[in-house]
């Protein structure tokens, strides 16, 4: 059997009071829709690392104590490559939030959470994040606006 290749991801949200910090994504992967900060694990670095690293490229913030909440693989029609995403949460940071390249991004009350401009998995798996419960699901995407099939459940605990 061949095995089928697995594009790790981060995806971290900063959170303060009743309000969650969002990015615009400028360009790439998901240009135009509203997302947390992350990209892709570099060799040399944890899962972690990176997810710190790139909301530091994206935002300019310095997060700590980040929460693994959530492992979402998502897989595309016609495509072999996985995306397995690491979600992760954190009321903890320093610095101020800037634009970057990549990222315009913008605090949002998190009843007001612009899903209508996101991917169209998120509203499926924000409320557990917002609640901060642990989760693991999985999405099948026909292009990128239509999911053909989806599973999510909450879990005691996540692997790494
Ligand atoms: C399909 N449904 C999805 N729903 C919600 N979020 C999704 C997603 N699919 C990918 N994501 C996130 O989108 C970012 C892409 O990042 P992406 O630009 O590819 O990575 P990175 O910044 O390393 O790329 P560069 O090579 O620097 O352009 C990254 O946070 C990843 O977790």
């Amino acid at each position: 059997m061949a095995k089928i290749p697995k594009k790790v991801l981060t995806l971290a949200f900063i959170r303060r009071d009743d309000q969650i910090l969002l990015g615009r994504k400028k360009r790439g992967f998901g240009e135009g829709k509203w997302n947390g900060f992350g990209g892709k694990v570099d060799l040399d670095e944890t899962i972690s690392d990176a997810a710190v690293r790139e909301v530091r490229e994206e935002c300019g913030l310095l997060v700590t104590n980040l929460k693994k909440l959530g492992v979402i693989d998502f897989e595309f029609v016609g495509d072999p490559v996985i995306l397995n995403v690491h979600v992760f949460s954190t009321v903890d940071f320093t610095g101020n939030v800037t634009e970057s390249e990549e990222m315009s991004p913008q605090w949002y009350k998190v009843h007001e959470v612009p899903f209508e401009k996101m991917w169209k998995d998120d509203p499926h798996w924000f409320p557990y994040m917002l609640d901060n419960k642990k989760f693991n699901a999985y999405f099948l995407f026909e292009g990128h606006e239509k999911i053909i099939s989806h599973w999510i459940k909450e879990v005691e605990s996540l692997d790494e």
